[in-house]
């Protein structure tokens, strides 16, 4: 299966297509990463037989938008066809965000449980996993100076979709213990935060249901999570560089820490890598220039490339 792939001409494209340097680590990353993980997902497909839903998790930056459009990318080589939504699609729109934050004052940027659509994600990634037809929202960051709202031109999907990548900065998290909030880590400082976190960890039960509908979980894993504020603000200076508005450096800031203080990826996605099971999971360590550092992954999704 694997002279289906052209290595050079792949790494090429991938490179040109998604703005990465042409480097040893990508060849690397083509080798042990992205090629054994896309033989990894379509055994798992065949195995199922009907559309596999593999959700993606990584804090902000991590790479979850670049990864899946790669898989994407290497899929359509064994004829497998994907589709992506990330559970930003499924942001209420800003009119129902500002209605929101009248609720509960401290929504004040796009983010916490309660400020997706959970309904409607539940109702679209079902009918992708039946193959029905449906139309999947779209939402677009750099409108409202950076607050994001759904756009009017969303995807329809008639046709009958292999392999669903569902990513988003908290897809598979789940709830934690009270007590895990004794002492909370930085910047989880006032007894403000502690409450919003708390509350936020209440509010994530309301996802548990689409949670349910994963197959396959990876989870993007840096060695830092404080990484997410450079990375952050590199792709939105990407954003603008195409012409887009964006947030500028305080706000991006702000915005960052405000997803720390939400769900604290050592609070939140820690746990679950470490009790995740080889079987239906994947963790891919990376270091701040989202080099998979881990060469376990070898060993996790070798035994695809005989497939
Ligand atoms: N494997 C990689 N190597 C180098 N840069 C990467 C890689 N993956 C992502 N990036 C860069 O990191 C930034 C964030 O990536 P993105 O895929 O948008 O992350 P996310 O969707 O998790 O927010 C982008 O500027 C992107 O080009
Ligand atoms: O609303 C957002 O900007 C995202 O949910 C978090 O950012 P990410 O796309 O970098 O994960």
């Amino acid at each position: 299966m694997e002279n289906k792939f052209n290595i050079e001409q792949n790494i090429q494209f991938i490179c040109q297509e998604f703005h990465l340097e042409n480097n040893q680590k990508i060849k690397d990353l083509y080798n042990h990463l992205w090629l054994p993980l896309t033989l990894h997902l379509a055994k798992k497909f065949r195995a199922k037989s009907q559309p596999l839903l593999v959700g993606i998790l990584g804090s902000q930056g991590t790479g979850k938008t670049t990864l899946t459009k790669i898989l994407k990318y290497l899929l359509s080589h064994i004829n497998l066809s994907s589709v992506t939504i990330s559970l930003d699609d499924f942001y209420k729109t800003y009119a129902q965000r500002k209605a929101l934050e009248k609720f509960d004052p401290r929504l004040i940027w796009r983010g916490p449980p309660l400020t997706h659509d959970v309904p409607l994600a539940l109702e679209v990634l079902t009918s992708l996993l039946q193959s029905q037809p449906v139309v999947i929202p779209r939402f677009d960051k750099s409108l409202h100076e950076g607050k994001g709202d759904r756009i009017s031109t969303s995807d329809k999907i008639t046709d009958k979709v292999d392999i669903i990548f569902f990513e988003g900065w908290f897809v598979g998290v789940k709830p934690i213990p009270e007590d895990k909030f004794k002492n909370p880590p930085h910047p989880i400082v006032t007894e403000a935060d502690k409450k919003f976190a708390q509350d936020n960890n209440q509010r994530l039960k309301e996802y548990l249901p689409l949670w349910e509908l994963i197959d396959y979980q990876i989870i993007l894993y840096p060695s830092d999570y404080r990484y997410s504020l450079p990375w952050r603000q590199e792709a939105e200076e990407k954003m603008k560089a195409q012409g887009k508005t964006g947030m500028n450096e305080k706000e991006i800031k702000e915005f960052v820490e405000y997803f720390w203080k939400t769900l604290h990826p050592k609070l939140f996605i820690t746990p679950l890598v470490n009790n995740s099971s080889k079987r239906d999971s994947l963790i891919i360590k990376i270091d701040q220039d989202h080099f998979c550092t881990d060469y376990m992954i070898r060993n996790i999704i070798d035994s695809s490339k005989n497939s």
